[in-house]
């Protein structure tokens, strides 16, 4: 199974602005990659040219030991000639052809004979659990029904690698949730490597083996979803994963109230330390008596948001509003005082980079 490779590939559609930059990236073997980024940061861009739909403006990208683009060599092999399979947003069906017709298209197109050509339809299907409707029209399917279609398509040509474009973002709420699970075990059941692109970070965190976080053509952070989450490398990132999202609290240079707080909490257990700010997870910061080690202040309660089975506070501690996420009940009401507490706070330095060593509290010490 292939390692996707992309070493210094930009690209411009011309203009003089660039919707990829200097982009070094490595896809392992078996991963299953998300693409992750706000609108226009440059995903699909990215994932276009590893399919070989749009070519590099610099950059080499390779598949194991092979080379598929080379911009300093004038070399360029043509999306045909890749073996990746490649699932759009618009995945669109043959109306006219029958599920199984639909599925054996790409096997025909390949040559491959009409006995294989079945038995791989079906082995596809069955894959993806719609063989009972295989002898079906795309219109008598539901859009989760055609999307797996669509991915049985891609599947039964065997690809090494798998290329996919938002492929669940027309489904409804619980479609992309079965739909995620259901890419999970395709994934670990056909082994291919997976590229996925998505601007949703939960579904990039509950899929994904490994997750890139782009912004503005640039490359952020590469990391397992825990650690993405647990260690954002800068601001970005931070602010970007995670929901509600984390509070990021300037710091610097002449802070008052809260920032003041924080900076003097943080001045007291690293000597020499000076970020420019601090974030709180707000399932970090917790109600009533805090731990001896931890950061405190009081709070005044605005409002409960109860969710079923998480409890969300809006508080205002020293004029600044925070959110409290709580997975026991909230007892309390608007207008009561409570003591907030947190342990895990986040360092950021005036690059908007990670402190990172705060985070073995090695910082000045
Ligand atoms: N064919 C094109 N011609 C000119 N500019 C383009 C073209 N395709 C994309 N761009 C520009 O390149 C930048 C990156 O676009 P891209 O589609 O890769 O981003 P994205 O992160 O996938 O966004 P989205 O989630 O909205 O699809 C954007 O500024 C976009 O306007």
């Amino acid at each position: 199974m292939p390692t996707i490779t992309l070493s210094a590939v930009a690209k411009s559609y011309g203009g003089g602005d660039y919707a990829v930059k200097d982009l070094d990236l490595t896809v392992p073997d078996g991963a299953f990659m998300c693409l992750l980024g706000p609108s226009g940061c440059g995903k699909t861009t990215t994932l276009r040219m590893i399919a070989g739909l749009e070519q590099p403006t610099a950059g080499t990208i390779a598949v194991a030991d092979r080379v598929l683009d080379s911009v300093e060599q004038g070399l360029y092999v043509p999306p045909e000639r890749r073996g990746m399979g490649l699932v759009f947003q618009n995945y669109a069906l043959w109306p006219h052809l029958s599920v199984r017709d639909n599925v054996e298209f790409g096997l025909r197109m390949r040559k491959v004979p009409a006995p294989d050509r079945r038995s791989r339809a079906e082995a596809a299907l069955k894959m993806v659990h719609v063989d009972d409707a295989i002898d079906r029209y795309p219109s008598q399917l539901s859009g989760g029904q055609q999307q797996r279609v669509a991915l049985a398509r891609m599947l039964a040509i065997n690809p090494g690698v798998l290329l996919l474009d938002e492929p669940l973002s027309n489904l409804d709420a619980q479609l992309r949730l079965e739909m995620r699970a259901e890419l999970k075990r395709i994934h670990e059941e056909s082994g291919a490597t997976i590229v996925f692109v998505t601007h949703d970070q939960l579904e990039a965190l509950t899929m994904a083996t490994d997750v890139a976080v782009m912004k503005d053509g640039e490359l952020q952070q590469v990391a397992a979803p825990m650690d993405l989450y647990a260690r954002p490398a800068n601001r970005f990132v931070a602010a970007f994963v995670g929901s509600p999202p984390m509070a990021i609290v300037d710091v610097g240079p002449a802070p008052t109230g809260l920032a003041a707080s924080l900076l003097h909490f943080v001045k007291s257990r690293a000597e020499g330390c000076a970020p420019a700010a601090v974030g709180i997870r707000p399932e970090a910061l917790h109600l009533g008596a805090p731990h001896a080690s931890a950061w405190r202040e009081e709070a005044t309660v605005e409002a409960v948001l109860p969710a079923g089975s998480s409890w969300t506070v809006r508080l205002r501690v020293l004029e600044t509003e925070l959110y409290a996420l709580s997975y026991t009940p909230v007892l309390a009401a608007p207008g009561d005082m409570l003591t907030c507490w947190t342990e895990h706070m986040h360092l950021f330095g005036e690059d908007g980079g990670r402190i990172s060593a705060w985070d073995t509290r090695g910082v000045g010490a």
